[in-house]
C-alpha cells in the first residue's frame, strides 16, 4: 500500500511541529523517518496512523484520502517503544489479541486463530514461548512479541516509533537485521523513526532526514550520505572534522583520510592522542598545532600507518578531499 503525505502542517499552540510536510512512499518500501529530538518524527508517524489530526494536509493511501478515517479504520500496525505487552496476558493471547478483538463477522474461529498466532510465532522465531508471561522474556523477546501483536491483523503498513530504542547495542543490531528481513519477505510497507542514523542507514530503503518541522532531505542512504543536501544533513549523518587552513576552513570525514608516518607533500603534521580500535577499522585522534578541535581519522585496522603506532608520535595526515 502506497502512502502520500500531502502538504502536513501540525500547531501545538504556538509551536510549528510540523511545516508543509510532502513525502510518497511507495508500496513496499521501508522508510526511516531520521532526526533529532523534537523534529516532529513522531508527531509524523502519529498523523499517518490517524492518532493525531493534521491541522491541514493530507494522507493519501493507495489513491484514497484517509485523513478523516478513523484510526481503526486504517489498517495500520504499530510498534512503539513503550507500547507494552498485556501483562496479564499471555504470549500467545497478546498477539491473539486484535484477532480476537475484531467484529464478529470478521472474526476468524479460535482454531484459525490458533494457527495463525503459531505462524506468527514462529515467524518471529519466538513460538516456544507461547505460553510465558511478558515479564518472563527479555527486551529483546517483548519487542518480537509486539511484532507479531501487530502483524496478527494483517495490517499494509506497519509504523514503528523508535522500536528498539531501549534495547542493548547488540540486541538492536541483531533486531534490526530480522526486521529487514521480514520486510522482505511479507512486502509490507514500512514507516520507522528513530534518532539513530546508523540505525536507518543500515536498515532503511529511503531516508527522510527532518529537523525542525521541515524535511531536509529524501533519498536512499547512499544518496544522503554522499550527496547531502546541506549542512545539517551532513553533519547528523556522521561524524565530521572541520580544518582551518589560512583562509578556508575545509571539512571531512573521519574515513576520508590518509595517514602516514613520514612527511609527505601536502599532509600535515599530527601528535597521537588516541588509538582506538573498533573492529575491523581503528580511529585515530590526532592534536594539530594551531587548531582547536582534535582530527579523527579512521583507517583500516592493518594500515601501515598504524603499524607499532603510540601515543604522542607524529603522524601525517591529508584529507582526500584536498
Ligand atoms: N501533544 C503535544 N502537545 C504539545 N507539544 C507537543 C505535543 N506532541 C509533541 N509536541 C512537541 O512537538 C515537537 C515534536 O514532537 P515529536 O514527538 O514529533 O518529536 P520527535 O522528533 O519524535 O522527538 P523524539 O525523538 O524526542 O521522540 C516537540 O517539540 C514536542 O515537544
Amino acid at each position: 500500500m502506497s502512502i502520500e503525505v500531502q502538504q502536513v502542517n501540525k500547531a501545538f499552540g504556538n509551536f510549528k511541529a510540523l511545516n508543509e510536510i510532502n513525502l510518497s512512499i511507495q508500496s513496499g518500501e521501508l522508510v526511516a523517518l531520521l532526526g533529532p529530538s523534537g523534529c516532529g518524527k513522531t508527531t509524523l508517524l502519529r498523523i499517518i496512523a490517524g492518532l493525531e489530526k493534521p491541522d491541514s494536509g493530507h494522507i493519501i493511501f493507495n489513491g484514497a484520502d484517509v485523513s478523516r478515517r478513523d484510526v481503526r479504520k486504517r489498517n495500520v500496525g504499530f510498534v512503539f517503544q513503550h507500547y507494552a505487552l498485556f501483562r496479564h496476558m499471555t504470549v500467545f493471547d497478546n498477539v491473539a489479541f486484535g484477532l480476537r478483538m475484531k467484529p464478529r463477522r470478521q472474526r476468524p474461529s479460535e482454531s484459525v486463530i490458533h494457527d495463525k498466532v503459531l505462524e506468527l510465532l514462529r515467524m518471529v522465531q519466538l513460538d516456544w514461548l507461547a505460553d510465558r508471561y511478558p515479564e518472563q522474556l527479555s527486551g529483546g523477546q517483548r519487542q518480537r512479541i509486539a511484532l507479531a501483536r501487530a502483524l496478527a491483523v494483517e495490517p499494509e503498513i506497519l509504523l514503528l516509533d523508535e522500536p528498539f530504542g531501549a534495547l542493548d547495542a547488540k540486541v538492536r543490531k541483531e533486531l534490526r537485521r530480522w526486521l529487514a528481513n521480514l520486510h522482505e519477505e511479507i512486502n509490507l510497507t514500512s514507516v520507522f523513526v528513530t534518532h539513530d542514523q546508523e540505525e536507518a542507514m543500515e536498515v532503511a530503503d529511503r531516508i527522510v532526514v527532518m529537523n525542525k518541522g521541515v524535511i531536509e532531505q529524501i533519498g536512499t542512504p547512499a544518496e544522503v550520505y554522499e550527496n547531502p543536501a546541506n549542512e545539517f544533513v551532513y553533519h547528523f549523518l556522521g561524524d565530521s572534522n572541520q580544518l582551518q587552513l589560512d583562509d578556508q576552513q575545509i571539512q571531512f570525514r573521519p574515513h576520508e583520510v590518509l595517514l602516514s608516518r613520514r612527511a609527505e607533500p601536502e599532509h600535515r603534521a599530527g601528535v597521537v592522542r588516541d588509538i582506538r580500535p573498533l573492529g575491523a577499522i581503528t580511529r585515530v585522534t590526532l592534536k594539530v598545532e594551531g587548531q582547536e578541535l582534535p582530527i579523527e581519522a579512521e583507517v583500516v585496522r592493518d594500515d601501515a600507518s598504524l603499524n607499532g603506532l603510540q601515543r604522542g608520535e607524529t603522524l601525517y595526515f591529508k584529507p582526500k578531499a584536498s
